[in-house]
Formats: C-alpha cells, structure tokens, sequence
C-alpha cells in the first residue's frame, strides 16, 4: 500500500460480487488512474480467511496475510477508505465445502472437527469457529449505519415498478412468536457509571461454580443486558405452533438470523427439527447421537450421516423420517424442485431476505408442490418478530404496497463496536445444569445482574457503548436535518435495555440543534404503524434503530419499496474519522454463481458497487482535497442516473445484458460525463478518447459480450476461484478490454 496516494480498499469477497469484482475493478482503475488514486484490493474471502487461520500448516508460497484483521486496524484511522462487498457467512456446512475445495488445491488445511476429542482437535475447531457465521462485518464496522435509497434509484422504482403480489383480506399468514420464557421476557439491563471488568458464571443447583466467560471489559456509560431463551418454553412454544398449523391446514416456515446470531440461533433451529421430527428422533436419536449428528446445522446434516449407513437402515430411517410428515403440517420450501425444505440448513431461510420476501408475495411461500401458499411464520424470539405482524397487519387492511407512489424509509442504526445481540456470540451459553447464571464484578465480586436458568437454556450477555449511542444520535440528527424527514426512534420503553437507551437518546438529543425537526421516538409497533401511514401516503420517515432492526428494516423497505436492497447506498461513517461503503444491503445470491457456471450469464447488479464508489470517492476528494476525485464522484453520479434512465441494469435471462454489459454502458457514461464537464479541461481531455472508443464500440463491445453466453463456463472453484479463469470469463470482450488498457498506460 503507498503512503503518499490517495488510495481506496476495495474487498474482494465471494460468490457473485467476487465475480462482479473481476470485471468492475479494471474499469474502476482505468478511471481513478488518472486521477493519481490508488485502488488496492483486500481478499477478505471466506477462502482468504481460512487460509490465514492455518499459516504452519501452508508453504511459504501459499501462506496468506490475515488480511482481514489488516483491513479491521485500518478502520481506526482517520484516512481510511474502504468499499465493502457482501461476503458469505459461512454455515458449518459451507466452511466444510470450503475447506474440500481447498485442500483439493494442495493445501494442507485440517478437517473440520464435528466433535473435537484432543486437545489438537479443539485447538482446530477454534480456529474455524472463526470463520463461521458473520465474522466479517462484526470486525469492520467501527461506526453506525447509515443505508438509504438515492433518489436516482427511488425514482427508477417509481417509474418501473418490480411486481408485488395482492394481499387479500382472507390471508391466513401470520407471523408467530414466544410470549413467555424468550430473551424478551426476562431481560435485565443496566448502564454501568464506572467501567469495570466482569465474568460471566453459573452457580449450579449442585454448588458448583463454572466460569463462562472469565473476563469482559466494560467501559463507563456502557450498557449490559442479561438475558435467556428458556429451553422449556422454547420447545412448548413449538409444539403448539406445529401443531397449530397443522390443524388449521396453514403452511409451517421458520425464520432465523444463524448468520449473524451465530451460536444461539442454531439452537433455536435445532429444537425446532427436532420436535418436528419428534417420533424419528424418539426411534433413532441414540443412533443418530453415535453418528455425530447435529440438526443444528440442518436436516442436511442428517441426511448426511445417514448415507453412511447400511441400505436397510438407512431406508427405515428415511422412511420414518417421512412418517413424520403424517401429523405434520406442510413444509415451507426453499427450492420446491429440487425438495430442499426449510429445514435443509439454518442458513437457508435468512429472516432479513425472507420475511420480505414472503411479504412481497402477498404472504405467501412456495410449497412442496411448487404453488405459493399462506404460511405460519415461526420467528421465536419476539422482541422483533412483531415487526413483521405489524405490517401484515397493514398489508391484509390496506392491499398491498404500491412502488410507484410510497414513501422512502431510510434507515440510521446503532452497529458500531459489536453493538448490542450482533456483538454477542462470544458471551453465549447453552447451559449444562440448572442454576443461576451471574454477571459478576471482578474487583467486588458483586453480583451485577442474575437470572435463574435450567439445563438447555440459551443465556446471554449483550453490550452497547456509550460512545456509539452518542454517534448514532448524532447521525439521525444530522440525516433528518439533511432531509428534511422526520426521524423516529424505535425504542420499547417495556423492554428493560431500551429503556436504558431511552434515557441516553432523551440526554444526547439535547447536545444537538432540533429546532425544526420532527424526531420522535416509540415502540416498534407503534413506529412501524405510524411509518407505514406515511408510507401509502407518499411520505417518507427516517427509522433510527439498534442494530438488528438495523438488519431487518434495510432490506424489508427497500425490497417493498426497490425490489431488492442491493440498490441501497449503504454508509458507515467510521467513528475515528474514515469511511466504509457497503454495497447494497442485501447477501452475495449464491444461485447468481450457478446460472454463471452453467450459462455464462451474470445477473448480478452491481448499482450497490457505483453507489458505493461515487459516495467514497467524494469522500477521498474533501478529504485529500483531490479536487479531481470529486468530479470522477459527480460524474460517477450522473452515469449512474443515466444507466437507469436508460435500462441497463442486468436482466436475469441468459442472453441479455448481463452484469458485464451494465458495466461497459456505465463505463461508457461515465467517460462521457468526464469528457464533457468543464471544471477540469485536462482530465476532460483525458477521458474523451475513451469516451469515443468506447461510444465507437458499443455495437461490438455489447456483441462481444452476448456471443459468449449460453454456454457452461469453469471458472476454477467456487471458493477460490482460478484467477487467470474468472478474469478470462468475466472480461471476454477484447474491444472494451483494448479501451481500458489504454487508460492505465
Ligand atoms: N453484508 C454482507 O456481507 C451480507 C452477506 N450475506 C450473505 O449472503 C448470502 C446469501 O444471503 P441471502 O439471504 O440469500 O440474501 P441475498 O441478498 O444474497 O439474496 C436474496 C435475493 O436478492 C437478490 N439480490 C441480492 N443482491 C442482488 C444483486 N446485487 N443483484 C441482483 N439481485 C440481487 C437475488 O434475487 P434473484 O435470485 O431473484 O436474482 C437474491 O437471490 C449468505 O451467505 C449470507 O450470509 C447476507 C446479507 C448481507
Ligand atoms: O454479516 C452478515 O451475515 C449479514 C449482514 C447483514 O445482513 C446486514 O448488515 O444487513
Ligand atoms: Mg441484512
């Protein structure tokens, strides 16, 4: 990396926008090279990150840099800019691919240990462990969010309105949730006055103490939260509900976040598939406890286990598997065609993208029969699964939302600094045997906050800084300013932690000037009611929220209201002065790397990757004073608006214009834009040969790019793509190629 250049971090990641990446990347230096900035790229992979994790076991020349704790120290420094694509987040299942497609490569990384024994083995799934799961965007986000839809896009949508399904009035959807014996019901919370260190333990019934987590740092002003998933309730809370949908012939789907709630959610799962399956489990489950199995990671994972089996036995466990299905209610699919359920793995039903989803669709999901039906959404935990309630409430009363007149709703949420449950996977516990589970000062051993618990029960430790809550005011102030919307504050005064955020937010509003502005703050329910009344009316309202319905609401609006939230800008601006430009809101599309694999077709759309650039690039711009990097951002801008304007967004057909030629006509555009501004004759005069030679190839260029379609294509792996193969398949117009060697000369 060069001190002296102005220099941008650009991800690469997986999946479809690693693929994206291949071609955008070139484009993007042929335009801030002559600018004098640098964009240098960061491999942040899951592949990336297993690697770094077993450097001992690596030749010299295989060895990687763990580059993404390398990119987490960068986002404490004030020069920081970096652009951030969406990664995986790796189910157990998807790291053990993982691992195979590397070791078939050469190196010589260990299994992954499904029930380490030794000491070694532990040591190993340790190192794993973190690579699972959300592990990437806890590590970076060092600031709040701020994720809004640019006008350009939000009147795209206006005038070319995505299809919504009807609601109708006689909609048996619904969502369902815990009302006793969830984290909400028993939460304790408290804001710390001095900072102190603290452990984690439980005292069993039996008098034993059992240190959980032996020490956490807490600072002053902080806030704690106790709380526990009550294993009994849990299980109770299923039956009924399986048993509910049965009856009255609606169809049954859960809903989880195992991505980002890491340890607890794939519990919560794992009770589900087993009281589904409950009778199997009663005929087989020490058999399937001596195969290693764990539904946690999904029936997939049985299924798995199974085939090692005899035919005879593998055969009466299938078959009682689908006698189950007799007193069961209909399984919610994921892919109907292929007989994948919703119980195929935790990671394949993601609450953000499937609620809206099935919102979308009139609350509706697809069947085993491949008709969409009405369905019992089962969403456990209900300190956020009202949300949802709420606005089927709306849909079912009001019809369904219209893209061409309803309102916007951005969103501010409180992220930094592993803020509240998204920071909480290392402080939870499947507890072993009842007792009572403490948070206890280190220096006094008093006893800050206690809950009784029983075996199997999920508890819990999250946090929340001071410093964060202050900057996440501050930042729904400034963008209700800069709007002019009014900004409400999804606060439960009911729920014990934010009451304790209520008060902070009622303090920290007072350092800002609000005169003027509307900032109110209510509960979920009541926000989301309040904003949806504004919603039909055309009126948009800034949600400002913690940090899961941070998640939720950034992509349930903007799907309502974009059809996806990969058209979202989506900003952190870091709390020590830098920036981070998320791209989109939404995940890396997995079936987007299929249909590329087998017809050489890429329908990701990488709007999320221009909004992203142009907003970085103003930023790079006031703060280096390179003049230049603010007209590539105004520029970057208005080709962006053209290429809406002009429909040349990737079509999901194989055939049509694909991600590659979205971006040649966004090159085009911008090259355009650069050589007619005059603020800067010099870099005008630059740009206006590529403007022509391009302009002059379109025809071939777009030719170029369409003849190699409908084919299958290899592009040398899944995870760690062979990097000669994927640019030779994500670059294969030698025209466009030509006219952007050209620039970096
Ligand atoms: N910030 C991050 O790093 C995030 C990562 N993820 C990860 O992404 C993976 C998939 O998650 P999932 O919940 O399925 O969500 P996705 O957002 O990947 O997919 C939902 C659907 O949205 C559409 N979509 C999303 N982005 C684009 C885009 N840029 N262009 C066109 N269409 C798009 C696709 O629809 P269609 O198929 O109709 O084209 C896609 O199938 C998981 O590994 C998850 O952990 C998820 C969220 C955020
Ligand atoms: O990190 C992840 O797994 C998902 C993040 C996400 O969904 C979001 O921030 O919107
Ligand atoms: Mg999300």
């Amino acid at each position: 990396m060069s001190a002296q250049q102005p220099t941008i971090l650009y991800t690469l990641t997986d999946e479809a926008p690693r693929l994206a990446t291949a071609s955008f990347l070139p484009i993007v230096r042929s335009f801030t090279a002559p600018a004098g900035i640098l964009v240098d790229e960061t491999d942040i992979s899951v592949a990336a990150r297993v690697l770094a994790s077993f450097p001992e076991r690596l030749t010299d020349a295989q060895k990687v840099p763990d580059t993404l704790a390398e990119l987490g120290e960068k986002t404490l420094q004030a020069d920081a800019n970096i652009i951030k694509l969406p990664n995986i987040s790796a189910s157990v299942g998807q790291l053990i691919a993982c691992i195979k497609e590397l070791q078939g490569k050469g190196y010589a990384i260990p299994d992954y240990p499904e029930d380490p024994k030794t000491d070694e083995e532990k040591d190993i799934r340790a190192r794993y462990a973190k690579c699972i799961g959300s592990a990437v965007n806890p590590v970076l986000r060092e600031g709040n969010s701020d994720r809004r839809a640019p006008r350009a896009v939000k009147e795209y949508a206006r005038k070319n309105p995505h299809s919504m399904a009807e609601w109708s009035q006689a909609s048996r959807s619904h969502v369902s949730h815990m009302h006793r014996g969830d984290f909400y019901a028993g939460e304790k919370s408290l804001t710390l006055d001095a900072a102190c260190d603290v452990k984690m333990e439980l005292t069993t019934q039996s008098g034993q103490t059992i240190v959980l987590k032996p020490k956490v740092a807490l600072k002053a002003g902080e806030i704690i939260d106790s709380m526990f998933m009550s294993k009994k309730a849990l299980v109770a809370f299923y039956e009924k509900e399986i048993d509910d949908a049965f009856k009255t012939g609606v169809m049954f789907s859960l809903h989880v976040k195992a991505t980002m709630m890491k340890v607890s959610h794939p519990i919560v799962f794992g009770h589900c598939v087993k009281i589904f399956y409950k009778d199997a489990f009663a005929k087989h489950g020490k058999l399937f406890e001596e195969l290693g199995v764990n539904v946690n990671n999904g029936m997939a994972n049985l299924y798995e286990k199974v085939e090692t089996l005899p035919q005879s036995m593998r055969e009466e466990i299938i078959k009682d598997l689908h006698a189950c299905h007799e007193g069961r209610p209909e399984l919610a699919m994921v892919d109907s065609a292929k007989g994948i359920t919703n119980f195929h793995s935790p990671n394949d039903i993601i609450v953000d993208a499937s609620m809206p989803a099935m919102i979308r669709n009139g609350g509706k999901m697809w069947g085993a029969d491949g008709r969409l039906k009405d369905v019992k959404a089962v969403m456990p935990e209900s300190t956020f699964a009202r949300i949802y309630q709420e606005m089927i409430n709306f849909c079912k009363w009001h019809g369904n939302f219209d893209p061409r007149t309803m309102g916007t709703v951005p969103n501010v949420g409180l992220m930094a600094q592993q803020a509240e449950e998204y920071g909480s996977h290392d402080k939870t516990f499947e507890i072993q045997e009842d007792g009572v589970a403490n948070i206890v000062d280190l220096a006094t051993g008093k006893v800050l906050l206690s809950q009784n618990v029983e075996k199997g029960d999920i508890w819990r430790m999250c946090q929340v800084k001071d410093a964060p809550i202050r900057d996440w005011v501050k930042l729904a102030v400034t963008r209700a300013r800069n709007s002019g919307m009014p900004a409400v504050f999804w606060l439960d005064p009911y729920r014990p932690h934010e009451a304790e955020l209520i008060k902070k937010v009622e303090t920290y509003l007072k350092d800002h000037d609000t005169t003027g502005l509307n900032i109110q703050i209510m509960s979920q329910v009541r926000a989301m009611r309040y904003t949806l009344e504004r919603v039909i009316r055309g009126l948009d309202t800034i949600s400002v929220t913690g940090n899961i319905l941070r998640d939720y609401l950034t992509d349930l609006f903007p799907i309502m209201e974009l059809g996806t939230s990969a058209k979202m800008l989506s900003i952190v601006p870091l709390m020590a002065g830098g920036g981070m430009y998320e791209t989109g809101a939404g995940g890396s599309a997995p079936k987007h790397v299929l249909q590329l694999v087998e017809e050489n077709h890429l329908r990701w759309d990488s709007l999320g990757e221009f909004l992203a650039l142009a907003v970085s690039l103003e930023d790079l711009g006031l703060k280096t004073g390179n003049a230049q990097a603010k007209i590539l951002a105004q520029t970057l801008d208005a080709a962006t608006g053209k290429l809406l304007e002009n429909n040349k967004n990737p079509s999901p057909k194989t055939g049509q214009l694909d991600n590659r030629g979205s971006q040649f006509y966004l090159a085009l555009y911008w090259a355009q834009a650069l050589a007619a501004q005059t603020d800067d004759a010099a870099l005008a005069a630059k740009f206006a040969p590529l403007a022509d030679k391009l302009a002059a190839g379109e025809q071939a260029i777009v030719a170029e790019l369409a003849a190699v379609q409908g084919k299958a294509v290899d592009i040398g792996g899944y995870y760690q793509p062979d990097l000669d193969k994927l640019n030779a398949v994500m670059r294969p117009s030698k025209t466009l190629n030509a006219a952007l060697a050209t620039m970096q000369s």
